[in-house]
């Protein structure tokens, strides 16, 4: 019996030293467990603790840490350039398609991805979207004005949390059909549907990119069909599902979709723009599958992150009054010197002068730093070769994930000093130099290649919706 015990415990052992030995990051320093295991990751995240954790991790251990086995994390901006370069490709990590098929955001390779960007990219760019610029007033407009009849007038304390991402699915709806969420939805049921399947959904999701392994197992064949939220089934996901396929079916006329795009000179609804005018390199139309799967995610990507921001936005700056002074009084100054004087409104007010405000961009940046909506490390493969992450940090090898978290980034000292805790909006402006250094390595909005594509909207809809809300609070 003792040498039965003695023969495990030397095989475990060489076992592992055989393990340890070849492990090419095993150099590289973190959490004992996190080298071992994804159910570090996969238990932080749980917690809703993960992005807290992966600071500590880098103030202990210093800016490249080994947050799974496989996976190390920076927290350096001068490499972001070398981690999101212009072919980096996306880890399994990125898994939650309910179908399979892979939209913009889960394209892996670099020139699917590609494919999948260019075809839809046009409607995002500014001048598309300023042929929507009326719209978003009108919808910010009825907005607030729908707050102020509900709750502001009446004086009283009001729960503002999903005010944000009602604003953000009204909008997205505006874009994809061309009317407001509740022309399409008149029982807003499906509203509550939409503002719910994230947060039904996201930590399981979550949890499922760290580990894709376990998604293969629980997610396809036959246990998928039963685990998986169907179009139509009882779930808040399900029901989103199904409010999609209707959109898509709405849309599609009988007329053929020949992928060459047919030619429409008139303001085109972006549903509209997948089905018919989105065109692959070879010409083919994309495909419905594919269409399902972007629509799906901006349904949530578009409008959760825009919610969020508009949020931590507001909030920010009530808890520092002197910042709302300080941008209730540009903004005064701004609108004093046009016509709409005394009346300052979004319809009267240029976007490109709303786009050069100093202070309300200030506060915008200074939000999406410290509060950013995606705090998940966004993963990529080294690329064959290998890179070098410096002399005194050492050779990462071709195949290991590497990532960086905007919340944990937007927290780096080195890079907006020892206040970066503190929200403070002035530090993009009082040294026009620095900050122009320091939007190159802005990361709220990813960097690279996939780089979000939805960034001049974005900041058109917070700098329009945190105008309108300033001065209505005046
Ligand atoms: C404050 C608002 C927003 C923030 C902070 C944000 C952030 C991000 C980030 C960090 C990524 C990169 C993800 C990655 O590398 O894996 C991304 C990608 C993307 N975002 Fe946004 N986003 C915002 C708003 C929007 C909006 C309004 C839309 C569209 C309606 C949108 C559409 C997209 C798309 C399509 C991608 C994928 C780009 C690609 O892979 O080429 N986003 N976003």
């Amino acid at each position: 019996m003792p040498l039965l015990l003695v023969l495990t415990t030397l095989a475990i052992t060489s076992c592992c030293l055989f393990y340890w030995l070849r492990d090419p990051l095993r150099n590289f320093p973190g959490p004992r467990l996190a080298s071992i295991t994804r159910l570090y990751s996969v238990a932080a995240l749980w917690y809703g603790k993960e992005h807290e954790l992966i600071l500590k991790a880098h103030k202990k251990y210093g800016p490249v840490v080994r947050w799974q086995p496989n996976l190390l994390l920076v927290n350096n901006p001068i490499l972001l350039p070398i981690i999101y370069h212009h072919r980096s490709e996306k880890t399994p990590h990125y898994n939650s398609s309910t179908t399979g098929v892979e939209g913009i955001i889960e394209s892996k390779t670099w020139q699917t991805h590609r494919i999948a960007r260019t075809r839809i990219s046009q409607p995002f760019t500014l001048d598309a979207i300023l042929q929507d610029e009326k719209l978003l007033n009108e919808s910010i407009a009825a907005w607030i004005h729908k707050l102020d009849d509900e709750h502001a007038s009446k004086g009283m304390e009001f729960d503002f949390t999903q005010w944000p991402h009602i604003l953000g699915h009204d909008i997205n709806m505006i874009r994809l059909t061309g009317v407001p969420m509740s022309h399409v939805d008149q029982t807003g049921s499906y509203l509550m549907h939409l503002i719910k399947a994230p947060r039904d959904g996201a930590k399981m999701t979550q949890c499922l990119a760290r580990m894709p392994w376990l998604r293969s197992i629980l997610f396809e064949g036959q246990i998928g069909n039963f685990l998986m939220p169907q179009p139509g089934d009882k779930t808040a996901v399900g029901q989103v599902l199904q409010f999609r396929d209707g959109l898509i079916e709405q849309f599609c006329s009988s007329t053929e979709r020949t992928g060459k795009g047919r030619l429409l000179d008139q303001w085109v609804p972006f549903i509209c723009i997948m089905i018919y005018q989105a065109v692959n390199p070879d010409g083919s139309a994309m495909r419905t599958e594919e269409i399902k799967e972007d629509l799906t995610h901006l349904f949530f990507g578009g409008s959760e992150t825009v919610a969020h921001a508009i949020r931590a936005t507001i909030l920010l700056i009530s808890k520092n009054p002197s910042c709302g002074e300080k941008l209730i009084r540009e903004i005064n100054d701004t609108t004093n010197h046009m016509s709409s004087i005394n009346n300052p409104d979004l319809s009267t007010v240029p976007y490109n002068d709303l786009a050069t405000l100093p202070y309300l961009n200030a506060c915008i940046r200074e939000s999406l730093r410290m509060d950013s909506p995606v705090t998940s490390y966004l993963p990529r493969y080294v690329k064959p070769g290998g890179i070098h992450l410096g002399s005194n940090i050492g050779f990462v090898p071709k195949g290991t994930e590497i990532g960086c978290s905007p919340w944990v980034l937007g927290r780096n000292q080195d890079m907006y000093g020892h206040d970066a805790d503190v929200f403070r909006p002035e530090r993009f402006i009082e040294d026009p130099d620095r900050a122009m250094h320091l939007s190159k390595y802005d990361f709220a909005w990813g960097y690279g290649n996939r780089r979000c594509l939805g960034k001049i909207l974005g900041m058109m809809i917070l700098r329009k919706t945190i105008f309108k809300v300033a001065t209505s609070a005046q």
